[in-house]
């Protein structure tokens, strides 16, 4: 393999980002329809409600009281400290905008099997794996800032229809996820020395790529009223 680790890290996180994908392309140029969007905001709250499950997984493998102190930032950015804050109760507000109610969104009535299968794979990727191929999974969130960029530009655009309240969440991880991925980043960098090492990382990025990608494969395949 050519090109130092970071190279490679950066080349999968920008050529197989999910951001490419057909239904990501379509959300940015304003031709999804609200029943798509919606579709769309039910099915990502299982993925966004299992980040902190896997955070806690990746928690539980550090040694280091530093590290697990740094990483459940992660958690709590996503549960937030008190009850009514943090990432989950924004995307929910989301929802709400979108008009989708609470109940709907957390009875995960809504969720695609597809959806499910990819958000278990990352899950269970994250249980079963080395500290290094969890870390490195979460390397996605190099390009998810930009994405976010792009995504809040595209809601305010072409979706009128959803109160601008609801894309808080979106403004938050413009610098959350920079943070987390910078810090993903130099964990990978320090850890995998081997060339074994290092075809580990970017092939555990390569498959959360695919987690992402499969997830909007199945939201954009769904059947009318976006049964399964
Ligand atoms: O909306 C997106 O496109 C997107 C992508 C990603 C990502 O790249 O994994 C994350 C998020 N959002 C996100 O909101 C988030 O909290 C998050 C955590 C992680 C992770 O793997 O630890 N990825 C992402």
């Amino acid at each position: 393999m050519t090109g130092t680790l970071e190279d490679r890290l950066r080349a999968v996180s920008r050529d197989r980002y999910h951001d490419r994908h057909p239904f990501n392309r379509r959300m940015h140029e304003g031709t999804l329809t609200p029943d798509e969007l919606r579709r769309w905001i039910a099915n990502r709250f299982h993925y966004q409600r299992n980040i902190p499950v896997k955070d806690a997984l990746i928690t539980a493998k550090f040694d280091h009281p530093a590290l697990r102190r740094s990483w459940l930032r992660r958690i709590q950015d996503h549960d937030g400290v008190r009850e009514g804050e943090g990432g989950l109760e924004k995307w929910l507000r989301l929802g709400e905008a979108a008009g989708l109610d609470r109940a709907t969104l957390t009875s995960g009535r809504e969720v695609l099997p597809g959806v499910r299968l990819a958000v278990d794979g990352y899950v269970n990727f994250c249980r079963l794996g080395s500290p290094l191929e969890a870390v490195a999974a979460s390397l996605t969130e190099l390009s998810a800032p930009d994405l976010m960029l792009t995504r809040i530009d595209a809601f305010e655009r072409h979706y009128p229809w959803i109160e601008a309240d609801g894309l808080d969440y979106f403004r938050t991880r413009v610098t959350q996820g920079a943070d987390d991925g910078q810090e993903a980043l130099g964990l990978v960098l320090a850890w995998a020395r081997s060339e074994e090492d290092q075809d580990r990382a970017v092939a555990a990025l390569a498959f959360k790529c695919d987690v992402l990608w499969a997830l909007l494969d199945a939201v954009q395949h769904a059947g009318p009223g976006g049964t399964r």
